[in-house]
């Protein structure tokens, strides 16, 4: 068994140096169709023909206007290795139907990647519809084996980029968000896709250890309500002795809690009785395990517990972190608790009270945030799982892998719907940049045109409405692709996920205002050059069957 299959086996991601890699993603990750194909144009010696892919998406996710292109640094892993191990050929060879000849497995046995050039924006820039985030050139054999595991690499991974970075958006740059989805994400290749996408959106970390080991993700926690609820008095308290954090004297952090709840029970107006023995038992037993790190969930009556268990705390010498609220109204309940804390603050002369942390949780998504923003709340952190992880609004992108060429000829696919014509031939994107930095439109143009030029007035049509077209004047062009796997070799140095995670705020940066904004936001235009618009509607022309009246 070779490495792939033992990873594979394992389900697992394994360490193939620079970064781990999915041990799932291989080449019988593929729909069958892409081999019987691969069989079919070998037989009629199509397979050194020479293709070109677009991979693209049609709309943006989440009724939005941008789109987070995620997913390029496991594709070009995914080229690197390709490969079809002993295993794959004898199990192709059961699968495929009777009849396929024996020298196709050999030359599957041989098929690599080598030949192929890919060509890509970079992982974390904001992309839009049509304008294609990757494009493959080679032998049409294997640039058609690639089509479905590229798609899988880069739809959820693009997705789920794109969901962060709107939680993000409306969450606003200081308020801490975590991922918390691993137990409602699609099995869990999604959960662990989740948690590093999420991260490159924008989240601050994950509670998923395994993201964290494999991918040097923050991994952050509280604890759940299973913790409080196993406690049902003080009596079950087997310790309840903690050293001072100076002193190192050991002292009953339960007697320091009992008496500071009589003292709190007057200043916030809540009577002893209405708050719950077994979660103050709770409580202080997590407080010995974790008296530097103490972060409590509360529900509506725990405030009074957790105030007096990290007043104990400080009595101690320890300083608490804060509290997790994971039901009923989050705004009015973290602003009950931030006035709570300030309180106590002043009372009990504990001005880093003041500075605790109030996590909210519970089916928190987009609308949430914003509902809540609206009304005012003190959260400093969201812990966000099922919407997140699950892209709830939207749980697909639509990436689709077209040709557009064979042979130097270009291929266009029609359809009674223009949004789904293809744009033929192999292509350039450029990005024109205003004098203030704001990204202006995308414009494709065909590979044997000059670049814009900065300063120059070029011509920016709609690839499908004739009168829809401006002159644009670019302070700035920005040339789209870079060569990413060429010669068998990645040949970009490939950015760290933290750096991915940068250009991701970078790259919305150049976005105006108007494109994102989560109500009804102003599309972004993406044009064709006048001599691809000519291009595109002559073999649109030529292609089209001209119907028969009688
Ligand atoms: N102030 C608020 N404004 C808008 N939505 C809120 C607000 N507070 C909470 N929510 C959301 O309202 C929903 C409340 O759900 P639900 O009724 O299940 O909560 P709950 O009954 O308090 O919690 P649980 O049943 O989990 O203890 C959640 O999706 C939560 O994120
Ligand atoms: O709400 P999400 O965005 O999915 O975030 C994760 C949730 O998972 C945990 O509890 P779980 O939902 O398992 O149980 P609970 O609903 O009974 O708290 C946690 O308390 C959150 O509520
Ligand atoms: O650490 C937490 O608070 C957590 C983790 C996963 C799901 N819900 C909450
Ligand atoms: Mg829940």
């Amino acid at each position: 068994m070779n490495d792939r299959e033992l990873g594979c086996a394992g389900g697992q991601f394994m360490d193939r140096g620079r970064m781990n890699q999915n041990g799932v993603v291989q080449p019988l990750l593929t729909d069958l169709y892409q081999i019987t194909m691969a069989y079919a144009y070998w037989k009629s010696d199509k397979t050194d023909d020479t293709a070109v892919f677009d991979l693209f998406f049609r709309n943006n996710p989440f009724h939005g206007e941008f789109t987070i292109f995620a997913g390029l640094e496991e594709c070009l892993k995914f080229l690197d290795s390709f490969h079809y191990s002993q295993s794959d050929i004898e199990y192709l060879k059961q699968t495929l139907p009777e009849g396929i000849e024996h020298e196709f497995f050999e030359y599957l046995g041989n098929l690599t990647a080598r030949d192929v050039t890919l060509y890509a924006i970079d992982e974390g820039t904001v992309a839009f519809p049509r304008v294609p985030i990757i494009k493959i050139e080679g032998p049409l054999i294997i640039v058609q084996l690639l089509e479905t595991t590229l798609l899988t690499l880069v739809n959820y991974a693009s997705l789920m980029a794109t969901n962060a970075a709107r939680y993000r958006m409306v969450a606003g740059k200081h308020v801490k968000l975590l991922e918390f989805g691993l137990r409602r994400a699609q099995g869990p290749d999604g959960g662990l896709s989740a948690s590093k996408y999420s991260y490159t959106g924008g989240f601050d970390g994950t509670s998923n250890v395994l993201a964290g080991k494999l991918f040097n993700i923050p991994v952050k926690g509280t604890h759940a309500h299973a913790y409080i609820t196993s406690f049902s008095s003080i009596g079950e308290l087997k310790t309840r002795l903690i050293k001072h954090k100076q002193t190192g004297i050991l002292e009953d952090l339960l007697e320091h809690a009992i008496r500071h709840r009589a003292l709190l029970s007057h200043l916030l107006d809540v009577s002893t009785e209405e708050s719950s023995e077994g979660e103050l038992a709770a409580m202080v037993s997590y407080a010995i395990a974790f008296p530097d790190g103490f972060m409590a969930l509360v529900d509506t009556s725990g405030l009074l517990n957790f105030s007096a268990v990290a007043l104990a705390l400080n009595d101690l010498g320890y300083h608490a972190l804060g509290i997790r609220i994971d039901s009923g109204d989050l705004a009015y309940l973290s602003c009950l608790a931030r006035e709570t804390f300030e309180k106590v603050a002043e009372r009990f002369k504990v001005p880093w009270f003041n500075k605790l942390t109030i996590v909210a949780s519970n089916d928190i998504n987009e609308d949430t945030i914003l509902s809540l923003n609206e009304q005012g709340h003190k959260i400093d952190c969201f812990g966000i799982g099922t919407h997140l992880v699950t892209c709830q609004r939207q749980p697909a992108l639509g990436c689709v892998y077209k040709l557009v060429e064979i042979n130097g000829q270009p291929r266009i696919k029609l359809s009674q719907d223009v949004e789904k014509v293809t744009m033929p031939g192999n292509k350039n994107a450029y990005r024109l940049y205003s004098a203030d930095g704001h990204a202006l439109i995308d414009l494709l143009q065909k590979v044997s045109e000059p670049p814009p030029a900065v300063g120059q007035k070029v011509l920016c049509r709609h690839p499908f409405q004739e009168s829809k077209r401006a002159y644009v004047i670019p302070s700035h062009v920005e040339s789209l692709y870079k060569v990413y796997w060429k010669s068998g070799k990645i040949c970009q140095q490939l950015p760290t996920l933290e750096q991915v995670r940068e250009k991701v705020q970078i790259s919305l940066k150049t976005l105006r205002n108007d494109h994102k904004r989560t109500l009804n936001p102003t599309p972004y235009k993406v044009a064709v050059s006048d001599n691809l618009y000519n291009f595109i509607h002559d073999l649109w022309l030529q292609n089209a069957p001209i119907g028969e009246l009688s």
